[in-house]
C-alpha cells in the first residue's frame, strides 16, 4: 500500500522540556490511524507539528514524496487540515457559514466566485446540514453542528490528509456517534488519510485501522486495531486497555467504552 505521510524523528522541546522525542510513522493512503496515550504524553504536539502549526526542533514530515520545509508552500498547507476539540477555533463568530466556507475555497482557488454557492451547499450536504445554514452565524448552531461546519470548512480545500484532535470529545455520546459514522463516511468519499487523536478507546475502535501509543513524548506502540484490542505488544498499553471499564458489547467499541 503506497504511504501518504511519513514522519521520521519528529523532536519538539518546550525549552528544557521535551514534548516529542524523535518520533517516527508512517501512514498507509486511506488509513485512520487512532493515536492514543495520558494526557501530555504528545498527542496534540504531534499533530499541531504535522499540520504545520508548530515546527520541529528536528526530524521532517513528508507528504507523498515531498519533505514539508519549515515555511510550506499554501499547496503544501492545504494538503494536512486539521480538526480541534472546540470548533469555536477555526469558525469566526463574525462570519456566516458561507463566509467561513467561500474563505478556503476562493484562497486556494478550488473555484471561482460563480461556483462558490454551489460548493458551500454541495459541502454542508455532505456533512448531514441543511443548505439554509449558510445565512446564519456559528453561535446558532449546537456544538455538534459547529463541530460539522468545521469539518466541511477542512474538506473545502480538498485535503488528502485530515487530523482530528479530540474531536468528540466534547459532543454527547448520542452525537459522538454520529460525528463518528460521518468521519468513517468522509474518510471513503474524499478518499483521506487520517489522524485521530483521542483518549477514549471505544472511539479509537469505531474509528481506526490502526493503532499507535504515546507515552511521555515517545511513541511506545504502533499496531493494527485488531492486534491492538486484542494483543497489544507493550505492558504500557495493556495498562491503558485495562483501566477502561468493561461495558456491555456495542457496536462501535467491541467492549471498551
Ligand atoms: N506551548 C507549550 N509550552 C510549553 N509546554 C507545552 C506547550 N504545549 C504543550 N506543552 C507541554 O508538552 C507536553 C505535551 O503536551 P500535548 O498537548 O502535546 O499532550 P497531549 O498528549 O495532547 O495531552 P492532552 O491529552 O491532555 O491534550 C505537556 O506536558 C504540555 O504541558
Amino acid at each position: 500500500m503506497k504511504m501518504a505521510l511519513q514522519i521520521e524523528d519528529l523532536t519538539v522541546n518546550y525549552g528544557e522540556f521535551t514534548a516529542l522525542d524523535k518520533v517516527s510513522l508512517e501512514f498507509q493512503q486511506h488509513t485512520t490511524l487512532g493515536l492514543v496515550g495520558e494526557s501530555g504524553s504528545g498527542k496534540s504536539t504531534l499533530a499541531r507539528v504535522i499540520a504545520g502549526l508548530i515546527p520541529p526542533n528536528e526530524g521532517q514530515v513528508i507528504l507523498g514524496s515531498q519533505v514539508l520545509g519549515k515555511k510550506r508552500s499554501r499547496e503544501q498547507h492545504k494538503m494536512i487540515q486539521m480538526i480541534f476539540q472546540n470548533p469555536d477555533s477555526s469558525l469566526n463568530p463574525k462570519h456566516t457559514i458561507r463566509q467561513i466556507l467561500a474563505e478556503g475555497l476562493l484562497f486556494h482557488k478550488i473555484v471561482d466566485r460563480a461556483g462558490v454557492e454551489k460548493r458551500c451547499k454541495e459541502l454542508l450536504t455532505r456533512v448531514h446540514m441543511d443548505e439554509r445554514a449558510l445565512g446564519r452565524f456559528p453561535h446558532e448552531f449546537s456544538g455538534g453542528q459547529r463541530q460539522r461546519i468545521a469539518i466541511a470548512r477542512a474538506l473545502s480545500v480538498e485535503p488528502s490528509v485530515l487530523i482530528a484532535d479530540e474531536p468528540t470529545s466534547a459532543l454527547d455520546v448520542s452525537v459522538q456517534l454520529s460525528m463518528l459514522e460521518l468521519f468513517n463516511m468522509l474518510k471513503s468519499e474524499f478518499n483521506l488519510t487520517m489522524l485521530f487523536i483521542s483518549h477514549d478507546l471505544g472511539v479509537i475502535h469505531a474509528i481506526s485501522d490502526n493503532v499507535a501509543v504515546m507515552r511521555q513524548g515517545k511513541l511506545v506502540e504502533i499496531n493494527s486495531k485488531e492486534q491492538f484490542f486484542s494483543n497489544p505488544k507493550t505492558s504500557y498499553s495493556r495498562e491503558l486497555l485495562s483501566a477502561v471499564p468493561k461495558m456491555p458489547m456495542s457496536n462501535t467499541s467491541g467492549g471498551i467504552s
